[in-house]
């Protein structure tokens, strides 16, 4: 499912980090584990397309997102890869509906309020959000913000899931229900997910295969191999 060897550093001022990691895992559900700093996020965004390596390649559901050697670096919106900000990243001034329609968007416009979309109402279904499809993002409860953004991400049918926390900003009983229901959708779409969490809880359920990274390098790895 993924194979990657990849090499990135950050400069500043005042601090250097390098991540250095290579590895190959054939689940389709991988969970990056490592403390505060250990370069999880910078992974998912050099899966995603929003970091470019300096070196080394990334191979992600059979397809290549980036080789340095054969010059392959598909532009973000190429990978049709969906990321799940820890914080939603939902649009304040778009309601539940428009801010799922906003996955299918083609164009430049924002989605209408009164958006017709089969897609979309059947993601609000799934989901059961219909009530609270005309409600902005501030009107939301934390749970019905995370599924909203779970649909706009997915909707746009997406070959590959990234979510960086998306339980920690929920209360225990809802991140068992999200955590189950993650779990049904996975196995429905079939495509891969990669998350980032601290929860050991997340280690037991969800994940199939586990990463852990620790100051930007392979500290270990369960049901993969290293490179
Ligand atoms: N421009 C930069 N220059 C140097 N170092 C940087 C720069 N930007 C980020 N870093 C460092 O990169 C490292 C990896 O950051 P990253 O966000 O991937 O960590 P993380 O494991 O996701 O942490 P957390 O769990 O706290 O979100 C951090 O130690 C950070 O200090």
């Amino acid at each position: 499912m993924i194979e990657l060897q990849l090499e990135k550093t950050l400069t500043s001022p005042r601090r250097r980090f390098q991540l250095q990691l290579g590895f190959t895992c054939s689940d389709q559900r991988l969970l990056v584990y490592g403390p505060s700093g250990s370069g999880k996020s910078l992974l998912l965004q050099l899966l995603g397309g929003l970091q470019t390596p300096d070196s080394g390649y990334i191979r992600l559901a059979g397809r290549t997102l980036f080789d340095a050697d054969h010059k392959i670096n598909l532009p973000a919106r190429q990978r049709r890869i969906a990321y799940l900000f820890q914080d939603y990243a939902l649009f304040p001034h778009l309601t539940a509906r428009q801010n799922i329609a906003f996955g299918l968007r083609r164009g430049l416009l924002n989605p209408g309020r009164n958006i017709c979309s089969q897609a979309v109402d059947q993601w609000l279904e799934r989901f059961s959000l219909q009530d609270a499809q005309h409600l902005y993002p501030y009107q939301l409860s934390g749970g019905q913000r995370q599924r909203t953004a779970l649909a706009r991400a997915l909707i746009m049918e997406p070959a590959a899931v990234l979510l960086d926390e998306p339980f920690s900003a929920l209360d225990p009983p809802l991140r068992q229900h999200m955590r189950e229901q993650l779990a049904t959708l996975q196995s429905q779409l079939n495509i891969p997910m990669i998350m980032i969490s601290h929860d050991p809880v997340d280690l037991e359920f969800f994940a199939a295969a586990v990463v852990h990274i620790e100051n930007g390098q392979l500290a270990g790895i369960d049901n993969g191999i290293p490179i």
